[in-house]
């Protein structure tokens, strides 16, 4: 972990990371109730929002589209990702260098690890090679830190999401990014896991506005400092105002209710 507060991808010591790797995680079928977000400009416009700290993308469509908003929007370049397609054990290939990532204008790093799949040594090792590149360019480093596998039934449980906190301190990430363990005190656990590591929560399914408020206000109010989102922004017809109640419950700490009403 090395310091990231004056990094751009933190705001007031949080980060709120707008994710569209989805066609290639999930493939097509993520877009199919808004078609129009096939279009990445689309998002990309949705992240120039004061509230968005970094857009994450993976490299192909950092290298079509981020030319035209390297002004307003701060790159996290994803180095690795797997299809929905592939239907093996939990992996994750590596599909782009640190060295092309800066050269693509990245502002930080993200890497996808498996912890407790059976290609949890390979995929460690690779994060190894990415996060110690990274450090010779200062890009802070982002770990989809998602333990899943064979032997792990359930990966959203609160002893499994403080060890992928802990995981991502370990291993030298910057920020984890991690799913919500279901309740405040679970994620008070795994933060406090996770040392002087930034954690933020992994955005999930698309839920109601009050829903995923509430869940975001819990998060903050257990200490995480912020979120790594696509789906629950990006599928709403109204990104835009989701945005500016997040805003106001990530950085103003406001209840969900009053960012709510706030923005009606
Ligand atoms: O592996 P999963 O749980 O299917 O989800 C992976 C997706 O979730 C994210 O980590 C976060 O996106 P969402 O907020 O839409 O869940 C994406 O970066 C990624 O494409």
């Amino acid at each position: 972990m090395i310091p990231i507060d004056d990094s751009p991808i933190v705001r007031d010591g949080k980060s709120l990371i707008l994710a569209m790797d989805h066609g290639l995680e999930h493939g097509p079928v993520d877009f199919e109730d808004v078609p129009e977000k096939l279009d990445p400009s689309t998002v990309f416009e949705t992240a120039t929002h004061d509230a968005v700290t970094a857009m994450a993308v993976q490299k192909g469509i950092a290298e079509g589209y981020y030319p035209s908003y390297e002004d307003d929007v701060n790159l996290l370049l994803k180095l690795n990702g797997t299809s929905n397609l592939w239907m093996g054990e939990p992996d994750s290939a590596v599909n782009c260098s640190v060295d092309y990532a800066a050269e693509l204008g990245a502002d930080a790093l993200g890497f996808t690890v498996y912890g407790g799949s059976n290609h949890e040594i390979e995929m460690v090792e690779e994060f190894r090679d990415a996060q110690e590149k990274g450090r010779e360019y200062d890009l802070p480093m982002v770990m989809w830190s998602y333990p899943r596998g064979q032997g792990l039934k359930n990966d959203t449980k609160p002893s499994t999401i403080s060890y992928a906190t802990r995981l991502a301190l370990e291993l030298g990430a910057d920020i984890a990014k991690v799913k919500y363990p279901g309740s405040k005190d679970a994620m008070a656990h795994a933060v406090k896991c996770a040392g002087d590591m930034k954690v933020v929560m992994s955005g999930g399914s698309k839920t109601s506005d009050y829903e995923f408020l509430s869940t975001v206000e819990a998060v903050i109010d257990a200490g995480a400092k912020g979120l790594a989102v696509g789906r629950n922004v990006w599928q709403r017809e109204d990104p835009t105002r989701l945005l500016d109640a997040l805003e106001k419950v990530i950085y103003e700490e406001e209840t969900a209710d009053a960012a709510l009403e706030a923005t009606e």
